[in-house]
């Protein structure tokens, strides 16, 4: 018997016990020591080891708010999260190497995050788009990602999709309230996500997916298909994998603890799920590219404009925009994993964070009858009393008080908390010298509610984005919603132009009522806000 397996066997449950307050006692000793010898102290509450300061059952987004009222008045504060010193920037010129980054700034400020922990054990951390760490890998997909975007975020068959969904969509409401479900009351986020998602589905894969249908069959006890109820199974997990997103973040020391455990394996289960759905789509499509192509009358013209042909043809002979000023090396066709990836970013980002972005614009028409007012007449005098028609592209470039709402509710309150960037080398940002790997952390209500910037910042004013804003100068666009620099949000037009379509589409049609409105938000507890649900009663409007 080796002396050490003999001490093990000599030791006692008190030992034990003894043993593990010690190492928590000289850990916590040595979280204070570092704190209180930190280089540049900011103002800041003082951390809890381990925990940070947050309430992890709380609204992250409000938490963050009341620290920035207090502590953010000079535009630089601290906080702890889960024992990490975070620098949070609340003001737009300490930010700006994040916002309008120099070729210089965007070496230095382009890493998201350091680490991106359970990912990198799934081997995803050099592929796809949001948790990409390998910079030239990243490079050429976000390219590639914005020409495929592009094609669709502006196209007459994005706007006749949204149009013909919508269709479908409302004839649900319609039959519902015909038959007095609920008193007339829904739930407009569960609705708005699946509507969403159904589009995006679309539009990324090709292929149709049926989670609004699921939703209407289900509030009416219908028997439902295995097929129908596949989408609705989606949808839980992509949204469960949004709201959980912190758990990719746990330390590899602490993932296997008894409670935390069950999370990570879930969290896995989920992700593969996800993941495996997509590279199904993916082989599908690879074979119908296959099976056209071969024919001898073959044109590129006849391959569809979703993402997923984009990223299939990327790098081949079928690609119309071959790829510049990228490493060489990587111009290849991308293979299903890369490509699933890249859609996983797309599917997991634009679901919940425009649903979330269009429940608070719902939120705050309803809470605002003189904003409600002007939006219904800009409506009326674009479609006049032509209510059934489609909406055009046209109709959409001329609703300019809609677009302006989006984003003064974008401004208040965004579904994006915080923006994160790591220096790869020591800089000096708002007067102080950081070291490498200093964790930045950009609060977006911080900056788009700074009295700096924003006259009567609390103050819904759609109206202030028809006069320059000071903003325009420092950062050369109007909210930092979508993030900032060479990383920010690329699907940006897209969220724009549905959110603008929906707005038209339901008001042309439908009035609101919000069913409680002394009702604050419903917001989920996770780093980002995430609107749980919006209920309303929803009332066509006389024809
Ligand atoms: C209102 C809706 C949305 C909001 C508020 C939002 C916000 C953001 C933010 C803040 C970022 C990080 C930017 C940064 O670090 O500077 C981001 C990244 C990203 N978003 Fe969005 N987003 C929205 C909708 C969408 C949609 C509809 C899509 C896809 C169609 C999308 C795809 C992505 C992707 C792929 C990234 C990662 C980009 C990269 O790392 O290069 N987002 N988004």
């Amino acid at each position: 018997m080796t002396l050490l397996s003999k001490i093990f066997i000599d030791i006692k449950p008190d030992n034990v016990f003894n043993f593990l307050m010690i190492i928590l006692c000289f850990y916590i000793f040595h979280f204070y020591y570092k704190y209180f010898t930190r280089v540049n102290p900011l103002p800041g509450p003082i951390p809890i080891p381990l925990i940070g300061i947050f309430m992890v059952n709380k609204d992250i987004d409000d938490q963050i708010n009341k620290l920035t009222k207090i502590y953010g008045y000079d535009g630089i504060f601290e906080f702890y999260i889960a024992g990490k010193r975070q620098i949070v920037i609340t003001k737009a010129e300490y930010a700006k190497k994040f916002l309008t980054p120099s070729a210089k700034d965007c070496k230095i400020y382009w890493k998201r995050f350091p680490k991106v922990g359970l990912f990198e054990d799934l081997g995803t951390h050099q592929r796809g788009l949001a948790f990409n760490v390998n910079f030239n890998n990243w490079k050429l997909n976000r390219q590639i990602y914005i020409q495929s975007i592009e094609k669709i975020s502006n196209s007459n068959e994005t706007i006749k999709l949204l149009n013909e969904l919508f269709e479908e969509l409302s004839s649900y409401w319609i039959d519902l309230n015909q038959n007095n479900y609920n008193s007339g009351i829904i739930d407009l986020t569960a609705w708005t996500k699946r509507f969403l998602n159904d589009l995006m589905f679309v539009l990324s894969t090709g292929k149709r997916s049926f989670a609004i249908n699921y939703y209407y069959h289900k509030l009416k006890n219908d028997k439902i298909t295995q097929k129908i109820m596949d989408s609705e199974h989606y949808i839980e997990c992509l949204t469960y994998f949004l709201v959980n997103i912190s758990i990719a973040f746990i330390p590899k020391i602490l993932r296997r603890f008894p409670l935390i455990r069950y999370h990570v394996d879930k969290f896995i289960d989920v992700r593969n799920f996800l993941f495996e759905r997509i590279l199904e789509s993916i082989r599908e499509r690879r074979e119908e590219i296959e099976k056209i192509s071969s024919s001898n009358s073959f044109d590129v013209k006849q391959l569809k404009e979703d993402l997923l042909t984009s990223f299939i043809i990327a790098n081949t002979p079928y690609e119309s925009h071959p790829q510049k000023s990228v490493d060489s090396s990587l111009l290849r066709a991308f293979n299903d994993d890369e490509i699933g990836s890249i859609l996983f970013d797309t599917l997991t980002g634009s679901t919940d964070s425009v649903t979330s972005a269009f429940s608070f614009v719902l939120y705050d028409i309803a809470h605002h009858p003189d904003v409600k007012k002007k939006l219904l007449d800009e409506i009326n005098s674009v479609f006049k009393d032509d209510l059934y028609r489609q909406i055009t592209l046209d109709d959409l470039e001329k609703l300019k008080y809609c677009e302006a709402i989006i984003l003064e509710t974008l401004r208040i309150r965004s579904p994006t908390t915080i923006i994160t960037r790591y220096n790869k080398e020591p800089d000096e940002i708002a007067g102080y010298k950081w070291p490498s790997n200093t964790s930045f952390v950009m609060h977006v209500r911080g900056i788009n509610n700074n009295p700096l910037y924003w006259e009567d910042p609390d103050k819904f004013m759609p109206e202030r984005f028809f006069k320059p804003q000071k903003t325009d100068k420092l950062y050369g666009f109007l909210s930092t919603s979508f993030g900032a620099g060479l990383r920010n949000c690329p699907g940006r037009k897209i969220a724009m132009t549905e959110m603008k379509m929906l707005l038209a589409l339901i008001y042309r049609r439908f009035d609101i009522e919000l069913a409680d409105m002394k009702a604050p938000l419903d917001i989920s507890p996770s780093v980002m806000a995430i609107c749980k649900k919006l209920e309303a009663r929803i009332i066509p409007n006389p024809i």
